[in-house]
């Protein structure tokens, strides 16, 4: 399984994060032929190899070849994607990331996301920075993404809207949006940007240590300014010999909602790629029946998982542990039987051995012969 975990001890920004994936290994030819489809014309990056503090690593800059001054509102940024030839999964991934920094700003200024004014971040680099960090996401395609807690620095910084306080206020509602604790160190002024924070924040979730993983690569993007500490970024890749890279447990209380919701639910956390989702009949304060809703998936779709939650149902609390599990290890055999082949699941561990016909297999049968399930399956343990 391939992990990659942020570490994001200088905070985070868009070219930060462009360079940083092209350290560990981002195909820069792929991108900017991908980066073409958007359709954008009047940029183009600046990517060097180059040292910061006797530290190697990338930087990458997109550099406007003529003035752009345009204004963009949320649905101008979704057409211009949309309408773009890139892979689906990096149109879905680029919006994402685009929304959170439009509600953001709709919550800052007080205004509906869909009229939110982009300033700096509808500028051409913006998109450049968000959908370019999308395309390197998906090429490098690990299966668990983490973060650290974020340096996002202190102080002011100078922007359209004149001096504001660090974190920006669209960091800060970003920020406040995730798991992901921050903290200022040896950073004099911005480290962390709304483009920065909302990249993070959609393709990670926060681990309070270190991942659990084998490195294979690390990699550095560094940012413009100078700071006590080294200003870059630095991303690792690694991988897990099991399948496992932590399982959450995810539970709520439910006295609330319709019956249909709650079917409706179950689906869609499937759907999400959940290992196993199940009501269970309880009763709650004041003797109301209701259900206990429980979630068991992989670590790194904690943010996914919370995020349907709290959207689908009138949960507005969830309970969170990470267990440890023992797995028997799985293989898929086939057997012949009178009935034709049939898959046997068969699962060992240290000596253990279970064999199980696929269920799948035996309800087709059972259809086929118009004979009984219980036969079948009696039938064709026989041969197992
Ligand atoms: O453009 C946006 S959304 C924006 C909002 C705010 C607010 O806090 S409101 C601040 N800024 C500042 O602009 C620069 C560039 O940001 P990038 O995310 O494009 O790197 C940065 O200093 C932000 O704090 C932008
Ligand atoms: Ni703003």
């Amino acid at each position: 399984m391939k992990v990659l975990y942020f570490d994001c001890f200088a905070g985070i920004s868009g070219d930060m994060t462009l360079g940083a994936f092209l350290d560990i290994g981002a195909d820069p030819a792929h991108l900017e032929r991908e980066l073409a489809k958007l359709g954008v014309p009047g940029f183009h990056l600046e990517i060097d190899k180059t040292q910061k503090r006797g530290i190697t690593g990338t930087k990458c800059r997109v550099v406007m070849d003529g003035h752009e001054h345009a204004h963009r509102h949320f649905s101008d940024i979704v057409d211009i994607i949309e309408g773009s030839g890139l892979d689906e999964a990096v149109k879905k991934t680029a919006i994402a990331i685009f929304r959170r920094v439009a509600e953001a700003e709709g919550k800052v200024h007080g205004v509906p996301m869909e009229q939110v004014h982009f300033h700096e971040v509808g500028a051409v680099d913006s998109i450049v920075d968000i959908v370019g960090a999308a395309i390197c996401f998906h090429d490098i395609a690990p299966d668990v993404v983490y973060g650290s807690a974020v340096n996002a620095g202190q102080g002011f910084v100078k922007c359209a809207h004149g001096l504001l306080p660090v974190p920006a206020p669209a960091t800060a509602e970003i920020i406040g949006k995730t798991d992901f604790p921050i903290y200022a160190k040896g950073v004099d002024g911005e480290s962390a940007t709304p483009t920065g924070m909302a990249i993070l924040a959609e393709l990670a979730s926060y681990s309070a240590g270190f991942p659990q993983m084998a490195v294979d690569t690390i990699g550095y993007g560094f940012g413009d300014r100078e700071f006590e500490i080294l200003n870059g970024l630095r991303l690792f890749v690694g991988h897990t010999d099991s399948e496992d890279c932590g399982i959450l447990v995810m539970e709520t209380n439910i006295d609330d909602m319709t019956g249909e919701t709650a079917g409706y639910v179950l689906e869609g956390l499937f759907e999400q790629g959940v290992r196993d989702a199940f009501y269970t009949p309880i009763y709650m304060k004041k003797n109301r029946p209701a259900v206990k809703l429980t979630v068991i998936c992989d670590a790194g779709k904690e943010e996914t998982v919370t995020r349907y939650i709290f959207a689908q149902t009138s949960s507005i609390g969830l309970r969170k542990y990470q267990v440890d599990r023992a797995v028997m290890n799985r293989e898929i055999e086939t057997v012949d039987t009178p009935f034709g082949p049939v898959r046997v699941k068969v699962c060992t561990y240290g000596g253990i051995v279970k064999r199980s016909p696929e269920y799948e297999d035996l309800k087709r049968i059972a259809g086929e012969t118009g004979k009984s399930f219980m036969e079948i399956e009696a039938a064709v343990y026989k041969y197992l």
